[in-house]
This record gives C-alpha cells, structure tokens and sequence, in this order.
C-alpha cells in the first residue's frame, strides 16, 4: 500500500503506507533524536502535529508501552525513512502495528532529509498524509489553540509523600508526574481552568506548571490567575508552562520557523556560564525584547540560536525552563533541576509553618 505526504508548499512525497486507509492532515515538524520514538509519539504537546524523524531508522525496539506519555499516540501522523523490520522483544509490539491499532497513518521510504530541507526553508507547516485511495483534500486551518478541547485531567490526587505538588495541568507528560513521585510527593493535579483559590483548596506547598500542546497565547485569559498562583506559591514551569508563566508577568510569546525537537540541544546556564544537553520540544518562544516588561532574568538560554531557555524571578521563588528536565526522550542532565524546585518548596513551607 502506498501514500503520500503533500507539504503545503508544493512539495510531495510517495512512500509505504501503515495502518487504518485515511486522509489526514497536520502541522509537519521534525524530531531530531537518534531514538525515543515511543516518548515522541505519545507526548501531549505533539497533538495535532505530524512528526519526521530524522534518524534514518525508527522502530528499532518496537513498543512495549514502557514510555509512553499519555494514554495514546498525540500526533496526527509519523514520517521515517526506513521502518525496522527485524526480531523485537517478545513482550513488544511493531511501531506500525501500534500506529495501526490507534488509528494514526504511518508512511515510511520517505526521503526525510529532503522533507526535513523543506521545512527548514519554509517553515513549519500545513502538510496532509493521502493513503492511495485518497484524493489531495482541501487546506484546512491549522488548530493552534487545544484549549479548552485538550482533554486535561480533572482534579486528582496521587502518591504520598511530605510535600504536596499541585500540577498544572495543560496536557503534562506521564514523565513529570513520575518524577515528582518518585522524589516522594504527593502530586494534587490541578486543572488549567481550576479556580483561583484551587491550590488553597487543595492544601499544595508549591505548583509544577507543564507542558502542554499548541499556542500559548490561546491560554490569555486565564493568566492574571497564573500570575497571582505563581505569587502565592514557589512555582516551576516547564516548557508550556515557562510560556505562560512569563506571559502572566508580561512576556511575549513569537513562533519559531521550524522550532526545536530533539534531545540534543545545548542549553548555556548564564549564573554557572555551564553548557548541557536538553531535550526540547516547542514551537514558541518568549521574546527577548519583551523580558524587560516582566521581572524576569535569563537564567539559560540556547547556544544555537541564542533564544530564551529559562526565566529565574528575582524576589520570588520562580524558576521556568523552556526545555525538558524529565527528559522522555533524552538526557537526564536537567533532572536536578526537580530537586532545587523541591528543596525551595521545603524552605518555604518551613517559613510558613514557622510565621
Ligand atoms: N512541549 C511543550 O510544552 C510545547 C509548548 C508549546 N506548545 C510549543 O510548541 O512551544
């Protein structure tokens, strides 16, 4: 069976096509890791986005659903070059019979290089995956704003511990939450639209912002809550949630051409003049020129392009970072970066207690 991948740019592309016969369309962007295609596909902030690996052979290890990040694959669809078709482990699936059983196109014998050429030349863009039986569709809009449609998860609470997380939830990858309890919190998770007094209700000692899919921007409204959350509590944010804690003091937010998805990019701590790797996945960025309208300092930012990775709050227990500490996939360089938030928020439940 074949398919097609048609850029919005003209650009087309015949390869193998798996899974369910459909037409589909999404958003093309690249992921440049040499692995952790199962962490990739199911990651939330992919939602609505078709991915193209760059690493010529995807597959390798198949599924065992050990590292998913949600309860199903989030892209609309998965371009490799070649797809592995040797032994996997026996409890494993193939990463085409997973794709297949959730419904979700996978085209493989795809020159990704060129694919990935284009994109970096035009942009992150419109792109629709054809099976054969399919003819082209019209253009649709592309879905920027996955809120209030994201299914975030409403009020629970889970693990036990001495600190009480709340997690703001935009659509968090299983990975966050798994770091907070392995670290032995009590994890409270807290809807994006909870109310102004939820972390009150709830009791938390400090709030992890997350991650989350599509345009920061789409969450404006709800930022003068954010904003007076993070001054009540020591709070993180990560990735989505270093966005809008930067918009609710006054950031802007500008889109990147082709944005930054990989597990490699260096990161360059300005207090420690440190560089390390991160694992990245965002579109968005908060302007530079914007950062003198809010109190925020740079604490890390890009090597590559020099953009904004990282915001430390003078005067308030704030930190965000714009990549990944949790990693899934990628390294664990920034996992320390869960103990400080922790430690900062034992320090100021200490002070509470004793006031
Ligand atoms: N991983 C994320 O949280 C992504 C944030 C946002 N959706 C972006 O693309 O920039």
């Amino acid at each position: 069976m074949t398919g097609k991948l048609i850029l919005a740019n003209g650009a087309s592309y015949t390869g193998t096509w798996h899974g369910t016969q459909a037409a589909v369309q999404g958003e093309v962007v690249f992921f440049t890791g040499m692995t952790g295609y199962e962490e990739v596909i199911t990651d939330p902030s992919y939602k609505g986005q078709v991915i193209v690996f760059s690493y010529p052979l995807i597959g390798q290890y198949g599924i065992e659903s050990l590292y998913a990040q949600s309860e199903k694959i989030q892209a609309s669809g998965i371009i490799v070059a070649e797809l592995y078709a040797g032994p996997l482990p026996k409890q494993a699936i193939s990463l085409a019979q997973f794709a297949e059983a959730q419904g979700v196109p996978l085209l493989s014998g795809i020159d990704t290089r060129s694919v990935i050429q284009q994109v970096r030349e035009t942009g992150t863009m419109p792109a629709q995956l054809l099976h054969t039986n399919f003819p082209e569709q019209p253009w649709q809009m592309l879905k920027t704003d996955f809120f209030p449609a994201c299914e975030a998860a409403k009020t629970k609470q889970v693990g036990e511990g001495p600190l009480h997380i709340g997690l703001v939830d935009f659509h968090y990858k299983a990975s966050i939450l798994k770091e907070l309890l392995a670290l032995g919190c009590t994890v409270s998770i807290i809807p994006y639209n909870g109310a102004i007094d939820l972390p009150e209700t709830l009791g938390v000692d400090g709030l992890l912002f997350s991650n989350g899919p599509g345009d920061p921007q789409a969450l404006n409204s709800r930022l003068p809550v954010y904003r007076s959350w993070a001054e009540r509590y020591p709070s993180f944010g990560i990735c989505l949630g270093h966005q809008v804690l930067a918009a609710a003091f006054g950031a802007k937010t500008a889109k990147l051409a082709y944005g930054h998805r990989g597990a490699n990019h260096p990161v360059k701590n300005n207090k420690t003049g440190r560089v390390s790797m991160s694992s990245q996945n965002h579109s968005y960025v908060v302007e530079a020129e914007s950062l003198p309208d809010t109190p925020f300092e740079v604490l890390y930012e890009n090597v590559n392009d020099g953009s904004i990775e990282g915001l430390i709050h003078p005067q308030l227990p704030i930190t965000t970072v714009q990549f990944h500490p949790e990693a899934a996939p990628g390294p664990a360089d920034h996992l320390a970066l869960f103990h400080e938030f922790l430690e900062t928020v034992n320090e100021m439940k200490k002070v509470k207690m004793h006031a």
